[in-house]
């Protein structure tokens, strides 16, 4: 689905991804942790094609065709959507007029997916705009939702999210990747495929993972099981990140 070959990347000269090789199975949830600082979010933004991450080296595949130099909406197009941190205020632009234009499909069932996701209330506001935390994850959820892509990129869905809402947005998140796909083939035991970036875990409440990758620096020091990795860091912090390289790599 997803494969991401030898990828270092600058933001304003300085590199802040080093050689960074991450495959992303179809069908399957793959988890990024990563210290404070490490470049997850520059991965997922660079993956998603926007502005100011400059490629130096590398490749990134998308079933299969390079997306490497294509821009934000062409990635969009073939099937990659993403949920950032900080997204913008969009001012003048209500929610239902931009889920209406995402959506592009007469099948999307607009009024049960904000009904679902509590935003009834936000469609006829400017997205984003006086948003709580969690109302701009809900909305983010509901964007991705009227998308419908083949591979979600979410980066920390559960931060400024209280412990009921998470509830609701760990469950949409499992829904929504285990829902129709544009992207299932029969043998996959589900077609969407996720690469989430989570510090606390809470998320895995509720997704189940299947590969996680740990990012310090910039570079990938270890690929393994997610669960196991979590309670290491738990544990230990990322100081293991160090021993894991060398043991694995
Ligand atoms: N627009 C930018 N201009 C300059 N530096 C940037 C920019 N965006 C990110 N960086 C730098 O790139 C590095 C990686 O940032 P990034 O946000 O990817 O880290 P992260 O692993 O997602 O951290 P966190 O867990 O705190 O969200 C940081 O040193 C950050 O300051």
């Amino acid at each position: 689905m997803l494969e991401i070959k030898d990828l270092t990347v600058e933001i304003g000269g300085r590199k802040i991804l080093n050689k960074v090789n991450l495959k992303v199975e179809q069908g399957s949830t793959t988890v990024l942790f990563g210290p404070n600082g490490a470049g997850k979010s520059a991965l997922l933004m660079t993956l998603m094609g926007f502005s100011g991450y400059d490629i130096v080296s590398g490749q990134i595949l998308f079933k299969g065709v390079d997306i490497t130099h294509l821009s934000v909406n062409e990635r969009a197009e073939r099937g990659l959507g993403i949920m950032t941190q900080r997204p913008p205020n969009l001012t003048g632009v209500k929610l239902k007029d931009l889920v209406k234009v995402i959506s592009n499909d007469h099948s999307f069932d607009t009024d049960a997916a904000s009904k679902k996701l509590d935003m009834e209330r936000f469609m006829d506001r400017d997205v984003n705009v006086g948003f709580s935390g969690g109302e701009i994850k809900r909305s983010e959820l509901l964007q991705l939702s009227a998308q419908n892509p083949c591979l979600y990129l979410l980066d920390e869905p559960e931060s400024g999210v209280d412990l009921v809402s998470i509830e609701e947005i760990g469950t949409t998140i499992d829904e929504l990747l285990s829902s129709r796909s544009k992207c299932s083939v029969d043998h996959y035991k589900r077609g969407n495929s996720a690469l989430i970036i989570t510090h606390t875990g809470q998320v895995l409440d509720y997704v189940e993972p299947d590969v996680g990758y740990i990012l310090c620096n910039g570079v990938v020091m270890c690929r393994g099981n997610p669960r196991e990795m979590l309670k290491e860091i738990k544990a230990h912090g990322y100081q293991e990140c160090i021993k894991c390289k060398q043991a694995t790599l």
